[in-house]
């Protein structure tokens, strides 16, 4: 990725913004009724009761409804009271089958350690989902105390960077580690060291600037002409669902997070009509599916994968043969990450699922306490083989 040859800013030259095709439509269908959608990028002209009205055909139903549906799998039930012993024997051999092409990353770790010797591991990790586990209100999305610890202990040991959808502030507060990189807004948000190679240094969405404790650093930005579109849009999505119960809004600072987890199921629809007519009005905006969540971005070719490649080059592990890059996450816009390296053969993704899911990872875990493990594991690796080379090196003395 060189982005120093051209310094245009990484907007896509055809973006598609919302096509039916993209939003999963046929060509015949709008995804809300066109009268009653009247919104125009400077502002707002419509009232909920208008949204409601809306017609919600099947076929609008069988769009992005079902990419919501699609993307928020159900959690596994644990308790066999409530379904079924064949349910449950059904979704186990599906896992079964799925986890022989995706190995579990601590039953298959020393497969990874092969892969590691004598190279250094470069480690990518999500946030939600992924260092904390999945509940209800994302503003209690903590991270535990023993995760918190084994994400240090690792950055001790390797280049360490979390990689989220969430705003670089909120995600730092969640994390509280001084000693990560921190790329937020699904990557449109990078703080880096200052590089010595200058292929990104003088690119113009890259300044220098200073961090918390006043060091120097490269801060890359490459949505922010979008920011007030952002926060106008994001203040539209409030008012806008302020009907819909459950539905909350979150300002990620270079995207927005429309949260449907605790919206009753009938009125998911509801929310997306509000989100994709909203839309409408801003072809410069896409949206994309988390977990139970629209996510509102930037038609921008930039992305977490992008961001891996971004903060590869700028820790200078880039060019060298000797680095194995690992990205753990568990959401789709994580397969971007996984997909680049897949495509480079450097490193792998490990996909952080109980469920089956078509994935570009190599490896899985079921669930932050598993990764918790794994990280733990990567540790107590690294320390043993450090130690085996110091004697070997005292014996040659
Ligand atoms: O890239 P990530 O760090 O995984 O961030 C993706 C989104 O995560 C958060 O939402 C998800 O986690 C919440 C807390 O567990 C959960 O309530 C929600 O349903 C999930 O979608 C976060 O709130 C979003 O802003 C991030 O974009």
């Amino acid at each position: 990725m060189d982005l120093k040859s051209n310094h245009s800013s990484p907007v896509l030259t055809d973006p598609a913004p919302l096509s039916k095709s993209r939003l999963g439509l046929p060509s015949n269908i709008t995804p809300c009724s066109p009268a009653a959608l009247l919104y125009s990028s400077s502002g707002l002209y419509l009232t909920i009761p208008e949204i409601l009205n809306g017609k919600h055909d099947d076929v609008l139903v069988n769009g992005w409804l079902d990419s919501m549906i699609a993307s928020s799998p159900p959690r596994k039930k644990l308790n066999k009271d409530i379904i079924s012993e064949s349910q449950v024997d059904d979704n186990d051999a599906a896992y079964q089958t799925w986890i022989i092409n995706y190995p579990s990353s601590l039953n298959s770790f020393h497969l990874i350690t092969n892969d590691a010797k004598c190279k250094m591991i470069a480690l990518f990790l999500d946030y939600d989902g992924t260092l904390s586990p999945i509940v209800d209100n994302p503003d209690l999305a903590f991270m535990s105390s023993a995760m918190r610890a084994a994400v240090k202990e690792a950055a001790n040991y390797f280049p360490t960077a979390i990689i989220s959808g969430r705003s670089c502030d909120k995600v730092h507060e969640f994390v509280k580690l001084s000693e990560l990189y921190y790329a937020g807004s699904h990557g449109m948000d990078i703080m880096s060291p200052i590089r010595v190679s200058e292929s990104f240094g003088d690119h113009p969405d890259c300044i220098k600037t200073t961090d918390r404790k006043g060091k120097e650093v490269h801060l890359f930005q490459p949505a922010r002409e979008f920011l007030p579109m952002i926060n106008e849009v994001y203040k539209s999505l409030i008012e806008i669902t302020n009907n819909i119960v459950g539905v909350k809004v979150e300002n990620n600072k270079f995207c927005v997070s429309v949260h449907y987890r605790n919206v009753d199921k009938k009125m998911w629809d509801q929310v997306g009509c509000c989100v994709f007519g909203l839309l409408k009005g801003f072809p410069r905006l896409r949206v994309t599916h988390g977990r139970k969540v629209l996510e509102v971005r930037p038609v921008i070719d930039w992305n977490k994968g992008k961001a891996v490649q971004f903060l590869l080059e700028s820790l200078q592990l880039s060019q060298r043969d000797d680095v194995l890059p690992i990205y753990i996450g568990d959401d789709r816009t994580d397969e971007d990450a996984f997909k680049v390296l897949r495509e480079s053969s450097r490193g792998f993704g490990i996909l952080v699922s109980n469920v089956p899911k078509e994935t570009n990872a190599s490896y899985s875990l079921r669930d932050p306490s598993e990764v918790q493990e794994f990280l733990k594991s990567l540790v107590r690796w690294k320390k043993f083989t450090t130690s085996q080379t110091e004697d070997i090196a005292t014996i040659k003395i």
